[in-house]
């Protein structure tokens, strides 16, 4: 049989589940999944590969109207995955009343083959489900519509076949070992940057960028295996958001290390000792050079 490989580009607005089902698609905790809308900023790869295929997922940010550069930087990430896709994955909640004018404008007229999946399903009643099945296939003409909870690994089985048929034939794009396209450093941020989004409130979360500064193996004594030593700086953007980050006593900032450091061993399968700093680096949303030098640079 011929190889198949191709990009399929999960989208949609904030919150509505695109990580959660990336990650059951793709069978590998990759993206980070929180309440608070925004929590993707990067476009991540979740490869999935068998002999005869890859299926290369794009987890992409929730399409919002930019109003600094880092959203900016993030919606290009969207309209970069949209350029090379040959399928597209547009999830939509079935309870939040989005306007969705703005993907829709970004996936109207672009030709490529669509698959609305009407997420959250679980928390619906059927006739909601009937009647948002109808919109969608009017305003879309998609390929097919699946109601669903990603969450609940629900109506997911017949997605992947249908992907696939809707695949070309081509050679695999990446080896057939890998499973992403990001380092392990990276996940480290991002577990760090789930932590945070969920132990603080408000504007913090987004106000934070996690960097990685050290990451280094090392043998532990007496044979007991290796441990990685991981240091990494949070960034905020004020004096008053590293005061509440680091909290009385350095209480806050004690719980999102723990919390982080339990999940990174999980990830890495190894023994981790974390350390965190707080940087305070005024206004880094709407600097282009802060951006860039964080990955932001499209
Ligand atoms: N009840 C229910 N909740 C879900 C379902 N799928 C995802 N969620 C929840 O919705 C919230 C957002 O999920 P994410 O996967 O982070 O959503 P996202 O679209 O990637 O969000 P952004 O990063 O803002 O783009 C989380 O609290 C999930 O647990 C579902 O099928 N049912």
């Amino acid at each position: 049989m011929a190889h198949k490989a191709g990009f399929v580009s999960i989208i949609g607005k904030p919150n509505v589940g695109k990580s959660t089902l990336m990650n059951v698609l793709v069978g590998e905790r990759l993206s980070i999944i929180t309440p608070k809308a925004q929590t993707t900023r990067h476009r991540i790869l979740g490869i999935v590969n068998e002999e005869d295929y890859q299926i290369v997922f794009s987890d992409t940010p929730g399409i919002i109207k930019p109003k600094y550069s880092l959203q900016e930087s993030m919606m290009s990430f969207v309209n970069g995955s949209l350029t090379d896709a040959d399928v597209l994955l547009f999830v939509t909640d079935i309870n939040e009343e989005h306007d969705e004018e703005d993907v829709l404008e970004k996936i109207l007229n672009r030709d490529i083959p669509t698959i609305v999946l009407i997420n959250k399903i679980d928390k619906a009643l059927q006739e909601q489900v009937d009647e948002k099945i109808a919109y969608w296939q009017e305003k879309l003409k998609p390929v097919s519509i699946h109601a669903i909870s990603a969450l609940h690994n629900h109506n997911l089985d017949g997605i992947m076949d249908l992907v696939l048929d809707l695949l070309p034939e081509h050679p695999a794009y990446y080896d057939k070992e890998d499973y992403t396209d990001r380092s392990e450093r990276f996940f480290v941020s991002e577990i760090i940057r789930e932590k945070i989004f969920l132990n603080y409130q408000k504007e913090i979360p987004y106000s934070t960028e996690v960097i990685v500064k050290s990451f280094k193996e090392e043998q532990l004594k007496h044979g007991k295996g290796d441990m990685i030593r991981i240091s990494a700086e949070i960034v905020v953007e004020r004096d008053s958001q590293k005061n509440i980050l680091i909290g009385t006593g350095g209480s806050m900032l004690k719980k999102v290390g723990t919390e982080a450091r339990t999940e990174i061993e999980k990830f890495l399968d190894k023994k981790v000792f974390l350390e965190l700093f707080v940087k305070v680096i005024p206004d880094w949303r709407s600097k282009k050079n802060y951006l860039k030098s964080f990955g932001y640079d499209n």
